[in-house]
C-alpha cells in the first residue's frame, strides 16, 4: 500500500470490510446516546433522494424511535430543500417514504439564493457564476437546517462520509457544516450496503451520486465532476491498489482541501506550511 494511503485510511477510520448489522447498530446507538448526553430534542437533515441523506436520515429516525421506546423525547425532522423543481423529485419522494421521518417540511431554497444573487449583481454589476451559485445553494440549505434546529432544540446531521471527505467534495460551511456525522468512516459502497441492508428499494441504494448544484448541468454526476470513479476511491480507502493516476488525483485533492477538515487557520497553526 502507498504510504500516504495508509495515513489517509487511518485518519478517516475506514475498515476494509464491514458487517452491516453491527455498523447500523453502532451508528444508531451513537445517535441515540448523543441525544441523551446533550439533552437536544432530536435531529434535522435535508433529504435529497441521494444515497447519503437517505441512509443518514433513516439512521436518525431509528435513533429517535429508540430514544422514545426508552421513555425519552426525540424527533427526526426531514427537510426537502429543492432549488425550484428538482429534476429527480421521484427519488426524493421515494427517500422520504423509506426514511419515514416523524415530520417533513419543504423549504424551497430558490427565493433565498436568487435574492442573494440579484443583490450581489446590483451591488457589483456581476451575478454569481453557476459554480459559486451552486455552493450558495448548499450554504442556503445549511442556513435553513440550522434555522429549523435553532427554534426546535434539534441538532443538524451531516451526510459526509469517507469517500467524499477524502477529496473534500463538499461545500465548506455548506453541506460540510453539521453537528453530528453518523456516516463517518464509511466509503460509498459501504453506505450503499447499509442502505440495502436496511431494506431500501434498489432505486435508492443504487442511485448515481450527484451534488446537483448547477443550473446549467442538472444532475451532473459526482464522478464526471471529480474525474474519478467511486469504485477507485472506495478501493483506495479499503487499502487496495488502484491506477496510479487515480491515486495521485485522490492524494492531491486530500492535500489541497486540508483546510476543509480543520477549524479556521490561526497564527499558531503550522500544518499548512508542508
Ligand atoms: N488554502 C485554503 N485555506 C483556507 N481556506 C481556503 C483555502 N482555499 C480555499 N479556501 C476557502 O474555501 C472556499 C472554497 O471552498 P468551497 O466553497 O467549498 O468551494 P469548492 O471546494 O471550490 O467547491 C465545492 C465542491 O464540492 C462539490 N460539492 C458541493 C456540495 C455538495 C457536493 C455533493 O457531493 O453533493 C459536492 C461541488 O460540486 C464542488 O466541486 C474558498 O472560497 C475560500 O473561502
Ligand atoms: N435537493 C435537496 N434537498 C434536500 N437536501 C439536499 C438537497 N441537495 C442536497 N441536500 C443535502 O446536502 C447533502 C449533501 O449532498 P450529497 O449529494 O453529498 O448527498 P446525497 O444527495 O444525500 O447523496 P449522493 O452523494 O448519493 O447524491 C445531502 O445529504 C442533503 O442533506
Ligand atoms: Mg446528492
Amino acid at each position: 500500500m502507498r504510504e500516504i494511503q495508509r495515513t489517509i485510511i487511518d485518519a478517516l477510520g475506514v475498515k476494509p470490510a464491514i458487517e452491516p448489522d453491527a455498523e447500523v447498530e453502532r451508528r444508531v446507538r451513537f445517535l441515540a446516546d448523543y441525544l441523551g448526553a446533550t439533552g437536544a430534542k432530536g435531529y434535522v437533515l435535508g433529504i435529497s433522494g441521494g444515497v447519503d441523506s437517505t441512509l443518514a436520515g433513516r439512521l436518525a429516525q431509528l435513533a429517535a424511535d429508540r430514544v422514545r421506546a426508552d421513555g425519552g423525547e426525540a424527533v427526526f425532522l426531514g427537510v426537502r430543500l429543492p432549488y425550484r423543481i428538482q429534476h429527480d423529485e421521484d427519488d426524493a419522494a421515494a427517500a422520504l417514504d423509506f426514511v419515514a421521518a416523524d415530520e417533513v417540511v419543504t423549504v424551497n431554497v430558490a427565493p433565498g439564493v436568487d435574492a442573494l444573487n440579484a443583490e450581489i449583481e446590483r451591488a457589483t454589476g456581476t451575478g454569481l457564476t453557476d459554480f459559486t451559485k451552486g455552493n450558495a445553494k448548499a450554504r442556503h440549505r445549511m442556513v435553513t437546517q440550522y434555522a429549523l434546529a435553532g427554534d426546535r432544540g434539534l441538532l443538524v446531521i451531516g451526510s459526509d462520509h469517507a469517500s467524499e471527505n477524502v477529496t473534500g467534495f463538499f461545500t465548506k460551511h455548506g453541506d460540510g457544516a453539521a453537528d453530528v456525522l453518523p456516516l463517518s468512516g464509511l466509503n460509498k459502497r459501504q453506505g450503499r450496503a447499509l442502505l440495502r441492508h436496511l431494506g431500501a428499494p434498489p432505486q435508492l441504494w443504487e442511485k448515481v451520486p450527484t451534488a446537483d448544484l448547477l443550473d446549467e448541468k442538472a444532475g451532473q454526476t459526482d464522478e464526471d465532476e471529480l474525474g474519478l470513479r467511486y469504485d477507485d476511491i472506495d478501493d483506495y480507502l479499503e487499502g487496495r491498489e488502484i491506477p496510479v493516476e487515480a491515486a495521485e488525483k485522490i492524494e492531491a485533492a486530500w492535500h489541497r482541501n486540508r483546510h476543509k477538515r480543520t477549524t479556521p487557520v490561526e497564527i499558531h497553526d503550522t500544518w499548512w506550511r508542508s
